[in-house]
């Protein structure tokens, strides 16, 4: 068949359910994806046909998305900042908002190091004026940061953390043996080393001397009231552990991280979140009694409460 009649079909079947041009940008990764074809290729070869071989993983593809299932989870794989990942339905789909939180850490961290540096080489300058080639302190040497993803699905933030920070350990906590199955190989395939714990946060049994200078975390934030307000494909694709929390009690997750990081943040350590932004004061509040300072409330590119940072005491 002529591709440029797939294409026309896409458009027939699914345009009940999708807008225009999310059906060709469906159309173009499947055909990237299955046929290693760029999207270009109508305008530059109107006629090409495939064969009923190369047919098939499109009406496959086609058929699932008439169900509304995410494409990511047809095609098995996502993009997440610069890292490609694997993706099931065992694991959240990784969102841009959270590309942000991972965006705030790595400027706070690597200002922070710079810092250290230039005051450390300020200090050993006055002593002994060693220099390395780029002009740093030869002798200087900064201690690994350990970073600590809590609820990492997909592991898109630990791996994330860990290719922009190499020199930093990074290790991944999740309750779901599947998920951590996902995020391993992700790890694997994007050649960073992360240390991973399968553990229920809820109810974390950690060794106390495991102290971390980072925390992050995107915990499961959508109460069952906003079920409704949630699209299908993410209310009937995605894992429920991921996403939702009772009404009753929407913020546990956030609770039961800063008591955890009462005991495995260090001095000065920093407790970053992803919140639910109709809960960025109530989730700010949880603060007010405990050890920690400066806690800051950010808006994401939508405009919404959506990251809060934490300084511990
Ligand atoms: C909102 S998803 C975030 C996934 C990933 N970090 C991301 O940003 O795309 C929340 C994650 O928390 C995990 N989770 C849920 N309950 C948990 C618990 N009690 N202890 C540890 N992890 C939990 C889920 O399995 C899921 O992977």
């Amino acid at each position: 068949m002529l591709l440029k009649e797939i294409k026309n079909i896409f458009h027939k079947e699914l345009g009940t359910i999708y807008p225009k041009e999310e059906i060709d940008s469906f159309f173009y990764a499947c055909i990237e994806h299955y046929l290693k074809l760029e999207r270009f290729i109508l305008a530059i070869r109107p006629g090409i046909t495939l064969t009923k071989e190369e047919e098939q993983p499109l009406f496959e593809a086609l058929s699932e998305l008439k169900l509304e299932k995410p494409l990511q989870y047809i095609l098995g794989t996502t993009h997440f900042m610069d890292l490609e990942l694997q993706v099931d339905e065992n694991v959240l789909i990784p969102r841009p908002e959270t590309e942000e939180l991972v965006q705030w850490i790595l400027d706070d961290t690597k200002s922070g190091m710079s810092e250290v540096r230039s005051q450390k080489s300020g200090v050993k300058n006055l002593k002994s004026g060693v220099k390395d080639q780029h002009g740093d302190d030869a002798n200087l040497h900064i201690s690994p940061l350990n970073i600590l993803d809590i609820g990492t699905g997909s592991g898109c933030i630990a791996i994330a953390l860990a290719k922009n920070l190499p020199d930093a350990n990074v290790f991944a906590l999740d309750v779901s043996e599947d998920a951590l199955l996902v995020a391993r190989k992700n790890a694997v395939s994007n050649g960073v080393d992360i240390g991973f714990l399968h553990q229920d946060i809820l109810n974390a049994q950690l060794d106390t001397t495991l102290v971390f200078d980072v925390i992050v975390s995107n915990p499961p934030y959508v109460r069952e009231l906003e079920k409704n307000r949630i699209q299908k494909n993410v209310k009937d694709f995605e894992p429920d552990t991921a996403l939702f929390v009772p009404d009753e009690d929407p913020l546990l997750f956030y609770r039961a991280i800063i008591e955890f990081s009462e005991k495995h943040l260090s001095k000065n350590g920093k407790l970053y979140f992803e919140i639910n932004q109709y809960l960025g004061e109530e989730t700010k509040a949880l603060f007010n009694t405990r050890n920690f300072s400066e806690i800051e409330l950010r808006k994401d590119i939508f405009g919404n409460d959506r990251m809060l940072k934490a300084i511990k005491k």
